[in-house]
C-alpha cells in the first residue's frame, strides 16, 4: 500500500538543509542516480561517475527480464513531468523523464509522496474557460489532449465552460460561484483573458463596495487565482506569465505547480466610467499625456512639469527590462510600468519598433520618434479632437475624425470614450497568476 508523506518521518536533511522527505536509487536511460524528494522539492543526483567524471550505465537489463520483472514485482516505472530553465534564453520549457526504481521498492511509494509534496498549497479544483473559436480554433483539442491529461495525472479536478458566444466569458465571470476552486484557466487569447478578469474584477469591486469608476480608487483584492493556457493569436501575457514561450505544456505545468505571482492589472476609465481592466493597452489616438507617479507623490497627484506631452498617435505599455543579449523582458509583476508614445515616423518606422518590441531587442527602444516615460503608475490622455493625424482615419468616409479620436483599441477590442478624455491606473500586484517570475532585473 502505498503510504502517504505524513507516514514518513523526516529523518535527515539535504546539503541545502532541507528537511529530507524520502530517498532512493533509480535509473534514468541506463544511467544511476539518487532521487530525493526533499522539502523545496525532487532532485536527481547522478551517482557513478566515469574515468572522465561523466555517468556511467551501470544497470543493463535486457527487455525480457525487467518483463519477467514486472509481473512479480510491483510497477518499478514511473515518469515525472517538470519545468527546466534554460539560463541563457531565460525561457521555461516543460520536459519529463523517465525513472526506473532500483532499490527494491515501488514506483507508487514514489507517486504518492510526491503529489502529496505538489499538493501543498497547489490547486486541486479549477475552472477551465474555453474559448473554441480562439487563434487556430483548436483550443478545446489542445484542451482534450494536452492540459487534461496532466491535469489528470496530477489529480486535479474540473469544471469545464466552452464559451458558445463573443461576450460568454463575461457572464461566466459574473457569476461562477469562484469559492467554489482553487483556480480559474482559460484556454484562449488575450481577449479571453481580459474579458473573465473584467467580470471576476467588476464582482469583486461590487460586493466590497468600491466605485470602480473612480480612478484613484484602491480596489478590493481578487481572491481568486489566475491562469492563462495559450491558445489564441497573440498570446502576450500568457507568454510574460509564463517564462517567454507560448507553450501549452509549459502553461499547463506551471498551473499545476500552483506558483502565482502578484500580477498588475490596468483600469481605463472615462470620467465616471470604467471602460475595462485589461493586462495592457495600445491606444491609438492623438493627445496630451499627464504622467502619473509613484512616491514620492501620491498616485492621485500630477506629474511635475515636463511630463506632459502632446501629439502622440499611437502606444504601448508595458514594464520593460533591459536584459543582455540586446532581450527585453515584459514584466507583469512590478509596481510601476513604463508608457512608450510613438511619435508620428510613418506606418513602415511604427511598425517596425512594434515588430522589434515584440521580437524582444532591446535595440528597438531606440527608435527617435519613441517617447518612453519610464516606472509611471498612470496618466491621462486629453484626446486632441481637432488633430487627429491618422491619414487612414480621416480618409474613411464611414467614420468622422469626432468619432475616430475618441475610439481606444485595447488589445483589439475598440471602445469608444463618451468624452475626450481617459484616465489609466496601474493596479499592481492585484491579481495572483499562476507563472514563473523569470523577469532578470
Ligand atoms: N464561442 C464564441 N463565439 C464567438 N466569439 C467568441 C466565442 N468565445 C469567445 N469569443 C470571443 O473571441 C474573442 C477573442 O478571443 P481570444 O482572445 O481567446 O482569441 P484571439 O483573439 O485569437 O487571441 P489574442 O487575444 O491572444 O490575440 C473574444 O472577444 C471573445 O468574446
Amino acid at each position: 500500500m502505498a503510504s502517504s508523506a505524513a507516514d514518513c518521518a523526516p529523518s535527515s536533511t539535504d546539503t541545502n538543509g532541507d528537511v529530507v522527505i524520502k530517498t532512493g536509487e533509480v535509473t534514468s536511460k541506463g544511467r544511476a542516480h539518487k532521487l530525493m524528494l526533499s522539502e523545496k522539492g525532487l532532485r536527481l543526483i547522478s551517482t557513478v561517475q566515469d574515468k572522465s567524471g561523466s555517468s556511467v550505465a551501470p544497470v543493463k537489463k535486457s527487455k525480457s527480464t525487467a518483463g519477467a520483472e514486472a509481473e512479480t514485482q510491483p510497477n518499478k516505472i514511473f515518469a515525472v513531468h517538470f519545468i527546466k530553465s534554460s539560463p541563457k534564453s531565460n525561457k521555461r520549457r516543460c520536459a519529463n523523464i523517465q525513472l526506473e526504481v532500483t532499490d527494491g521498492s515501488g514506483s507508487d511509494v514514489w507517486i504518492s509522496q510526491i503529489e502529496e509534496k505538489r499538493k501543498e498549497g497547489k490547486p486541486q479544483k479549477l475552472l477551465v474557460v474555453i474559448n473554441p473559436i480562439g487563434g487556430k480554433g483548436t483550443a478545446q483539442q489542445t484542451y482534450a489532449k494536452q492540459v487534461q491529461p496532466l491535469f489528470a495525472l496530477a489529480g486535479i479536478e474540473t469544471v469545464v465552460k466552452v464559451t458558445e458566444r463573443a461576450k460568454h466569458a463575461l457572464d461566466i465571470g459574473k457569476t461562477f460561484d469562484t469559492s467554489t476552486v482553487d483556480g480559474v484557466v482559460i484556454v484562449g487569447g488575450d481577449g479571453l483573458y481580459a474579458e473573465l478578469l473584467h467580470a471576476l474584477v467588476l464582482r469583486a469591486q461590487e460586493a466590497a463596495g468600491v466605485d470602480v469608476n473612480d480612478p484613484d480608487a484602491q480596489l478590493a483584492p481578487l481572491n481568486i487565482r489566475i491562469g492563462i493556457v495559450p491558445a489564441g493569436t497573440g498570446n502576450g501575457v500568457s507568454q510574460w506569465l509564463n517564462g517567454n514561450v507560448t507553450d501549452v505544456e509549459t502553461a499547463t505545468l506551471n498551473i499545476i505547480r500552483g506558483e502565482t505571482n502578484p500580477t498588475g492589472i490596468f483600469s481605463v476609465h472615462e470620467p465616471d466610467t470604467m471602460l475595462a481592466s485589461v493586462f495592457g493597452k495600445k491606444p491609438v489616438l492623438s493627445a496630451e499625456i499627464e504622467v502619473l507617479r509613484k512616491s514620492p507623490q501620491p498616485p492621485s497627484e500630477k506629474a511635475g512639469e515636463g511630463d506632459t506631452a502632446d501629439a502622440a498617435v499611437s502606444g504601448f505599455l508595458a514594464k520593460i527590462t533591459e536584459g543582455e543579449n540586446d532581450r527585453l523582458y515584459f514584466n507583469p509583476f512590478g509596481d510601476s510600468f513604463d508608457l512608450f508614445l510613438l511619435g508620428e515616423a510613418g506606418g513602415f518606422s511604427n511598425l517596425k519598433f512594434i515588430f522589434g518590441l515584440l521580437s524582444r531587442k532591446k535595440s528597438a527602444m531606440d527608435a527617435e520618434f519613441v517617447e518612453g516615460y519610464r516606472n509611471i503608475v498612470g496618466y491621462r490622455l486629453r484626446i486632441l479632437e481637432e488633430e487627429v493625424k491618422d491619414e487612414a482615419a480621416a480618409s474613411n468616409s464611414n467614420m468622422d475624425h469626432h468619432d475616430y479620436s475618441r475610439m481606444l483599441d485595447i488589445d483589439g477590442e475598440l471602445l469608444t470614450c463618451s468624452v475626450p478624455h481617459i484616465d489609466v491606473r496601474l493596479h499592481a500586484g492585484f491579481i495572483q497568476a499562476f507563472s514563473v517570475n523569470s523577469v532578470k532585473d
